[in-house]
């Protein structure tokens, strides 16, 4: 499939400079909420969850003034499918990374929730001082968590279509491209 392919046959959802915007604005948020005098002195942790968290970590970050430590982890249950399955973790934070840090969990999409929910908990477990979590678009439907968790910060809504661009995948394929886009119903 080519791009004009991918053009033709989708509608394109969220556009390029939208996504941007949004991002400069959580930017703003994470420089506020860790500019708090709790913050001082400190540096934060922050965890890209790979794979779809890449595009928005790269484009997050270059805006963020606080001294940030870049990790990544890796937890998946897509895989090349559009249905969630179960959760298959790839690569684990490493338990002295977390104790007493301050964590800030970055990834790409809210869809149901078990994915950042699972690797909150995972966090959780090795006791850091604070953690909280990023995502560029929360997906609107009502398959939430029932613990009602939910991400501190959230960039945009998206309708419940199975989407892909900015860092989401089409069968593996077209994290690459800059705008958000779902095939034609
Ligand atoms: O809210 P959920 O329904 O749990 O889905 C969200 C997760 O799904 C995607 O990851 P995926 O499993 O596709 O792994 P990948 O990032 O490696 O492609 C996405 O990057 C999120 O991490
Ligand atoms: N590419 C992609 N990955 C997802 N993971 C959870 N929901 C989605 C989605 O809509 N698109």
């Amino acid at each position: 499939m080519t791009l004009d392919d991918i053009k033709q046959q989708t509608d394109l959802l969220i556009g390029e400079s939208h996504i941007d915007q949004a991002i400069q604005a959580l930017a703003q948020r994470l420089n506020q909420f860790y500019s708090n005098e709790k913050f001082a002195g400190k540096s934060i942790t922050a965890y890209c969850v790979m794979n779809g968290g890449l595009y928005f970590t790269g484009q997050l970050m270059r805006n963020l003034t606080f001294p940030l430590s870049l990790k990544y982890l890796h937890a998946s249950r897509y895989g090349d499918e559009t249905q969630g399955a179960e959760l298959n973790w790839r690569v684990r934070p490493s338990p002295a990374e977390l104790q007493g840090k301050d964590i800030l969990l970055i990834d790409d999409i809210f869809d149901e929730g078990l994915t950042l929910e699972a690797i909150y908990q995972e966090c959780t477990e090795h006791k850091p001082n604070s953690i909280n979590s990023v995502v560029l678009v929360d997906k609107q439907h009502l398959r939430k968590p029932k613990s009602g968790f939910t991400p501190n910060f959230i960039g945009l809504e998206v309708e419940d279509r199975y989407i892909f661009g900015c860092g989401m995948d089409y069968k593996g394929l077209w994290r690459n491209l800059p705008a958000i886009y779902a095939f034609k119903r």
